[in-house]
């Protein structure tokens, strides 16, 4: 008899938020294809939901819409939809761990993380990551990762994630531009089948710096990067004005588009795609997806909560899982 294929772990994230509803959903709509177990606490899921404990990933078995397979990880207590607990912040930042632990011991195929409230981890245990990417990157080991918004209609990546706006600038380098491109085009080889991704660079400034009458970046060292990369056969074109690579005849020429800032980059994808957007970590040694959404304080626990992107985000953590 042949062995159940490896799961994906789906991490709890904010209890206050829509991660318990959306898994709920997600598990509802998709279980009979996708074998996967949530961890959290189980007191945390809608009332409604069907669930057994399970004590390891093993025994989540083969795909199955009876009740959805629960790691349990103990909170201090139930959760109200809307406020953050400061006593839940760990255990949401031990999910995470528990999560990776087991994608990397082979028990999970991927990860799906489901979103967490930055300023409540911080507030309530001092989390010293301003988000999963930069979390999952020191749990890895791994110095560079880039995170990429991914939907049918559009690949984004920022090449800062999430810092002020204000130090956008300093935090740009033609080393750091130069890895988020490398690891970009890697990915889109390796796990998503594009033999020569074609990638868009986004300039700084308005109308790309306009010959350094609005800024010189693109002059000093953007485009000198990309030419120097396209010399060593990276598909790259640009710097290109941001405010007119989105639209869908620009978007038709390339794969993914690198911007220079998180809204640069999030505001096209989220505009065209709100519901079906996935982000994707690149550069980890293992799969991680999450939902393009945040946690959603002012519609959760009110059965409101639109489950497609969370949904996606498993979909593409399972696709992508069976290529580890
Ligand atoms: N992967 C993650 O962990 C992410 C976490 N966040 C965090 O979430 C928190 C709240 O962020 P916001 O900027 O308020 O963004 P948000 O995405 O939580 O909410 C923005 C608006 O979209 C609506 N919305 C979001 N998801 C929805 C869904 N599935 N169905 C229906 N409506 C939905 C909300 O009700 C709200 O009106 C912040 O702490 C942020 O850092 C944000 C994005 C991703
Ligand atoms: N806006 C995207 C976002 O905040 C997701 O961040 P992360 O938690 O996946 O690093």
């Amino acid at each position: 008899m042949s062995r159940p294929s490896r799961p994906v772990a789906i991490t709890c994230g904010e209890p206050a938020g829509i991660g318990p509803e959306i898994a709920a959903h997600a598990w509802a709509a998709i279980s009979s294809d996708i074998p996967m177990f949530w961890i959290g606490d189980p007191r945390h899921l809608p009332e409604d939901v069907p669930h057994r404990l399970i004590d390891s990933p093993e025994d989540v078995g083969e795909p199955s819409t009876d009740a959805l397979p629960v790691l349990s990880h103990v909170f201090e207590s139930t959760a109200l939809a809307g406020v953050p607990q400061p006593g839940h912040a760990q255990g949401v930042i031990d999910v995470i761990a528990r999560a990776v632990d087991l994608v990397q011991t082979g028990a999970a195929c991927a990860i799906c993380t489901a979103p967490i409230h930055k300023k409540a981890l911080q507030d309530g245990a001092n989390f010293a990551y301003p988000g999963h990417t930069e979390y999952l990157a020191a749990l890895a080991g791994v110095e560079d990762v880039v995170m990429m918004l991914s939907s049918d209609q559009l690949r984004v990546v920022p090449a800062t994630i999430h810092i002020a706006l204000d130090q956008v600038p300093q935090a740009l380098t033609p080393i750091g531009l130069r890895r988020t491109i490398e690891i970009t085009a890697q990915e889109l080889q390796n796990r998503f089948g594009i033999a020569r991704p074609r990638i868009a660079v986004a300039g700084l400034n308005p109308h790309a710096g306009e010959g350094g009458s609005m800024g010189r970046q693109e002059i000093d060292w953007i485009a000198p990067l990309i030419v120097e990369m396209q010399g060593e056969g990276y598909a790259l074109t640009g710097p290109l004005p941001a405010d007119t690579m989105f639209h869908a005849r620009a978007r038709a020429g390339y794969d993914a588009a690198v911007a220079m800032y998180h809204d640069q980059a999030l505001i096209p994808i989220k505009t065209l795609d709100f519901d079906r957007g996935v982000n994707v970590t690149l550069g980890l040694p293992f799969v991680r997806t999450s939902p393009d959404h945040g946690t959603a304080f002012d519609i959760a626990g009110q059965g409101r909560a639109n489950p497609t992107s969370m949904i996606e985000a498993i979909k593409l953590a399972w696709q992508m899982g069976q290529k580890t």
